[in-house]
C-alpha cells in the first residue's frame, strides 16, 4: 500500500514553486493527454515545438524493436510507434531531468544523482523483457524513481542537508531519518509526485517499494513484482556503475544476488551488464549527464579485491610465520646486497628467487610473478613506479605482495610507487628483524587476499545455483504439468500484454480458444490415462501447427488457447482453419487403439486498437451457445 502525502500539505508543498515539475512541452503534453478528445496530430505539433525533446523521441522510437527493419524518420511515424503514452512519461523524464541540474541542497549531488538515475534507466530498459513491460515505460521509471529525494533537496535545501550528513555518518536509512525531520519520506513524495503527472499505477508501486520489493506483498509470480525487482536490480546496478573501485567491490555480493532473483546469471549478466554500460555512457553523454568508464564485467569480477595497504605498525608475531615457505622473487637487488638478502630470507623460512635487471629477466618476472615480490627501487632501466604499474597489469601480478627497497631519501619515488600499486616500502639497510615483520605482513595479507577470493567463489557459486533454482522454480510456476505447455497463468500475462501492445500501436492480433470436442466420452470409454494422452498428443500437435510468434497454452481442463500477435482476422481463421483440420486427420493413439478427436475453435480478433474484453471470455460466452451440429467448425468473431 502506498503512503501518498497529505493533499493539503502536497498543495500548499506545490505553491512553493519549488517542487520539481514537468515544464515547458511536457506539461502541456500532460494537460493535453488529460483530455478524453486529444488528437495525435496536437501531440505531434507539441513535440515539434521542442526539437532537443523531438530528436530524443526519434532515437528512442529506432532503438525499441518494433520489428521493423527501416528506420523511423517522422516525429508523427515516431509518436504513433511509441504510443501517445508512453511519449508524455518519456518526456515527463527528461523534462524534470533538465530543469533539475543543479539546486540549493549543499549535500546533494546533483550530478552524481542524475547519472545513477539514468543508469537506473538503461538497466530497466535492459530488463524489459524479464518484466514483460515495454522499455520506454521502464526507462522513465528507472529515470524518476527517486524524484522525491530531488523534490526533498529542492523543497527543504538547508534541513535536508543536515538529513543527508547524518545518513552518511550514521549509515543509516535515509527514508527513517527524513520521516523523523519532515514526517513524510523520499518515496512517499515521489510517488505523489509521479501520480501527479499521470503515470501508470504499476510503475508507481514499483517505484515506491524498489528498495525492499519483498515487503511489498505484491503476489509471486505477477509481473508488479518482476517489476519491482528489475527495477531493485537496475538500482544496484547504477550504484555499482557510479562507484569508485574500492566501493564497487563491497556492492557485488548484493548485485549478484538480485541478478540471480531475476534469473540472470554468468555471461547473459556479462552482457547485460557491458550492454547496459555502453549505453548509458552515449545516453549521458547526449544528455549531458554524469558517467564513468567502468571496464567489462567479466573483469571486473575475476579481478582481486583492492590493494590492501599495510602499516608499518604491524604488531609482530613472535618472529613466527603464519603460513608455510612461500616464493619470494629478488628483482634488481645490487650484486652487493644480494647474498645477505638471499640468506636473511632463507633464515625466515622462505625460498627466495634472484632475478637479474636485465630486460629479459624483467620480463620474466613481470610475466610470471611470485607470491611476494621483493624489488629494489634503484634497479636500472626502469622506475619504481613503472615497474608496479606493469606488475598489476597481469591477473597473477595483481596478486602478489610488492614490496620495495628504498635508500634513505627517495621520499617522492616512494609516495610514486606506492600510488602506483606498492604494497609495502622498505627503506635500506634492512635488519633481520625488520624483514621478519614485514614478511609476516605479507603474509598474513596473502592468506587475507585467498580467504576473500574463496569467500567470493563461494557466493559466485551459491548465486548461480540461485539462479539455476530460480529459473526452474518460475518455469515450473508458469507451466502445465501434464502437457508441458504454458498454463493459464502465463498465458493470461502474455494475452494481457500483447493486447495492451496491439492496443496501443493499432496492430491486429487475434486469439483462438480451441474445445475437444465431448471430450468428457473419450475419459468415459477409454479411462482418464487415455484423456490424459491425448491431451498431451493435442498438446505437442498444436505446438508443432503453430508460428514461432504464437503461444499455445493449457487453458483448462480440455481446452487450449492461442494467442496470434499481429494476426488479421483472415490470417487468424485460416490458421483456426487448419489447426482443425490437422487435429480431425491425426492418429491419436491409446494401447493400439485410435482415438477420433475433434475441435471446435472460437477466434476473437482485435482489429487496429479496437478496444474490446478479453477475447478469451467473450468466447467462452458464445462458445457455450451453438448446438452440437456447429462443433468442429472455427467460429469467427471479429
Ligand atoms: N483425462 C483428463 N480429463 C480431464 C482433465 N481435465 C479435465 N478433464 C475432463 O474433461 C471433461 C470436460 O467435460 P465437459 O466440460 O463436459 O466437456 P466436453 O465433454 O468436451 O463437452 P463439450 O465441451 O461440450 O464438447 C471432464 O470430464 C473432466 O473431468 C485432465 O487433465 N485429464
Amino acid at each position: 500500500m502506498i503512503k501518498f502525502v497529505d493533499p493539503d500539505r502536497y498543495r500548499s508543498m506545490k505553491a512553493t514553486g519549488k517542487l520539481p515539475s514537468p515544464k515547458g512541452v511536457a506539461f502541456s503534453i500532460i494537460k493535453l493527454l488529460q483530455r478524453d478528445d486529444f488528437r495525435v496530430s496536437d501531440l505531434v505539433r507539441l513535440v515539434q515545438s521542442d526539437p532537443a525533446i523531438a530528436g530524443r523521441l526519434l532515437k528512442f522510437a529506432n532503438a525499441a524493436a518494433f520489428g521493423r527493419t527501416r528506420p523511423i524518420v517522422s516525429l508523427q511515424r515516431a509518436i504513433v510507434a511509441l504510443g501517445a503514452f508512453r511519449v508524455r512519461d518519456l518526456v515527463i523524464g527528461l523534462s524534470v531531468m533538465h530543469s533539475h541540474t543543479s539546486g540549493q541542497c549543499a549535500e546533494f549531488d546533483y550530478a552524481g544523482f542524475w547519472g545513477r538515475s539514468l543508469a537506473t534507466a538503461i538497466a530497466c530498459q535492459e530488463l524489459a523483457h524479464y518484466a514483460q513491460i515495454s522499455s520506454e515505460e521502464l526507462f522513465t521509471i528507472g529515470l524518476l524513481a527517486r524524484v522525491g529525494e530531488l523534490a526533498m533537496a529542492s523543497l527543504y535545501p538547508g534541513e535536508y542537508a543536515i538529513v543527508l550528513l547524518k545518513a552518511r555518518e550514521r549509515n543509516g536509512q535515509l527514508a527513517d531519518l527524513e520521516r523523523e525531520s519532515f514526517n513524510m519520506d523520499y518515496h512517499q513524495l515521489g510517488a505523489t509526485m509521479l501520480a501527479e503527472w499521470g503515470l501508470p499505477d504499476m510503475l508507481i508501486q514499483a517505484a515506491y517499494h524498489h528498495e525492499q520489493p519483498d515487503l511489498a506483498g505484491f503476489r509471486d509470480g505477477s509481473r508488479v513484482l518482476t517489476l519491482t525487482h528489475s527495477l531493485n536490480f537496475a538500482r544496484s546496478l547504477s550504484e555499482v556503475c557510479m562507484a569508485n573501485e574500492e566501493a564497487r567491490w563491497s556492492l557485488l555480493p548484493g548485485l549478484l544476488t538480485r541478478a540471480a532473483r531475476l534469473g540472470i546469471s554468468g555471461d547473459a549478466l556479462n552482457d547485460v551488464v557491458d550492454r547496459m554500460v555502453r549505453r548509458w555512457r552515449e545516453w549521458g553523454a547526449m544528455l549531458q549527464v554524469r558517467t564513468q568508464e567502468i571496464p567489462p564485467f567479466a573483469e571486473i569480477l575475476a579481478a582481486s579485491p583492492p590493494s590492501l595497504r599495510v602499516s608499518s605498525s604491524s604488531p609482530e608475531q613472535n618472529g613466527k610465520l603464519a603460513s608455510p615457505r612461500l616464493q619470494v622473487q629478488l628483482v634488481g637487488i645490487p650484486q652487493t646486497e644480494l647474498p645477505n638478502l638471499t640468506e636473511q630470507i632463507e633464515s625466515l623460512g622462505h625460498q627466495p628467487t634472484p632475478v637479474d635487471h636485465s630486460p629479459e629477466g624483467l620480463k620474466q618476472a613481470l610475466r610470471q610473478p611470485a607470491q611476494i615480490v621483493i624489488a629494489d627501487m634503484a634497479m636500472p632501466g626502469l622506475k619504481p613506479a613503472a615497474f608496479c604499474r606493469l606488475l598489476r597489469q597481469t591477473s597473477a601480478g595483481k596478486e602478489s605482495y610488492a614490496l620495495l627497497l628504498a635508500s634513505p631519501g627517495s621520499e617522492r619515488l616512494i609516495l610514486e610507487a606506492i600510488d602506483a600499486g606498492a604494497d609495502d616500502v622498505l627503506v635500506k639497510p634492512l635488519s633481520i628483524q625488520t624483514l621478519r615483520v614485514r614478511l609476516n605482513t605479507a603474509t598474513r595479507m596473502l592468506l587475507l587476499r585467498e580467504e576473500i577470493q574463496r569467500e567470493r567463489r563461494g557466493i559466485m557459486r551459491s548465486t548461480d545455483e540461485f539462479a539455476v533454482t530460480h529459473k526452474r522454480l518460475l518455469q515450473e510456476a508458469l507451466t502445465d504439468p501434464l502437457t508441458q505447455l504454458p498454463n493459464r497463468r502465463h498465458g493470461l500475462d502474455f494475452l494481457a500484454s500483447e493486447w495492451a501492445f496491439a492496443q496501443s500501436n493499432s496492430l491486429p492480433m487475434a486469439c483462438l480458444l480451441l474445445d475437444i470436442d465431448h471430450f468428457k466420452r473419450i475419459n468415459d470409454t477409454h479411462g482418464h490415462a487415455a484423456g490424459d494422452a491425448v491431451l498431451r498428443q493435442l498438446a505437442d500437435l498444436l505446438k508443432r501447427t503453430s508460428r514461432v510468434e504464437d503461444l499455445v497454452f493449457r487453458y483448462g481442463g480440455e481446452e487450449f488457447a492461442a494467442v496470434l500477435p499481429n494476426a488479421s482476422i483472415r490470417a487468424a481463421v485460416q490458421i483456426a482453419e487448419r489447426i482443425r483440420s490437422v487435429v480431425e486427420k491425426y492418429s491419436f493413439l491409446w494401447e493400439n487403439q485410435t482415438i477420433p478427436v475433434t475441435l471446435s475453435i472460437g477466434v476473437a480478433h482485435l482489429n487496429g486498437g479496437e478496444k474490446r474484453q478479453s477475447g478469451v471470455d467473450r468466447d467462452r460466452r458464445r462458445r457455450a451457445l451453438p448446438g452440437q451440429e456447429e462443433r468442429s467448425q472455427p467460429r469467427r468473431r471479429s
